[in-house]
């Protein structure tokens, strides 16, 4: 049985998740189905979207509580496909309260085009956005990883290179993942990094 305290820290966080996935949708990061987002309750709950629900009209009825290994409390709801993605961060990182998941365009073209495992992206003001940087005179990477429709296998591949990441990760051809210590910080975070991607695409396709 939940007490008070605890429903209302269940309304605040899918509350959140709603509106931060139409603020995703407004800008155009999960299109269609794309993308997922969840919270992590002070007392350990994660709240997460359901899988395959449009990310720009979630209701609370979307958000399902899933245990810290990914499992729904309710067996009959179907959380996210890439839930497993998010457990991980959360079990990585105790400080982590909320991860993003989107699937903007110049995420997908970059993380395409990009031959390396990683974009580089230095010189911007808006890197300030993530914490430890003082100043625009800094180089950050986004590390780049392989698309794979078996999650475990890519949380795998993703697991030995998250103590690294300052900025979130990318996906080929599916899109970015970042976080934050509460879900304010981590929409801060995703606008900043999907202004530095849409700069970088810029000035790639300016040079072309
Ligand atoms: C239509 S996008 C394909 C699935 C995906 O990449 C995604 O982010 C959404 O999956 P979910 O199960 O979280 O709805
Ligand atoms: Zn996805």
């Amino acid at each position: 049985m939940l007490n008070t305290t605890s429903d209302t820290a269940w309304t605040e966080a899918a509350g959140q998740i709603v509106r931060a996935g139409q603020r995703m949708d407004q800008r155009g990061w999960v299109p269609a189905t794309a993308g997922n987002l969840s919270v992590r309750l002070a007392d350990g709950r994660i709240a997460i979207t359901r899988s395959g629900g449009h990310k720009g009209f979630l209701t609370e009825q979307d958000v399902i509580q899933i245990t810290p290994e990914g499992v729904p409390l309710d067996p009959t709801k179907r959380a996210s496909a890439e839930t497993l993605l998010h457990t991980q961060l959360y079990a990585h990182d105790p400080s982590i309260g909320a991860v993003l998941h989107g699937h903007s365009v110049a995420a997908t073209i970059l993380s395409m085009d990009e031959p390396t495992d990683a974009i580089t992206l230095a010189g911007y003001e808006v890197l300030k956005v993530f914490e430890g940087q003082p100043t625009h005179d800094t180089s950050l990477d986004l590390p780049l990883f392989h698309n794979d429709q078996d999650i475990a296998r890519l949380s795998t591949v993703v697991a030995p290179k998250l103590s690294d990441m300052r900025l979130g990760y990318l996906i080929r051809g599916h899109g970015v993942y970042v976080w934050g210590k509460d879900m304010f910080t981590a929409l801060a975070r995703l606008e900043g990094l999907e202004f530095l991607l849409a700069c970088h695409l810029a000035r790639l396709q300016k040079a072309r």
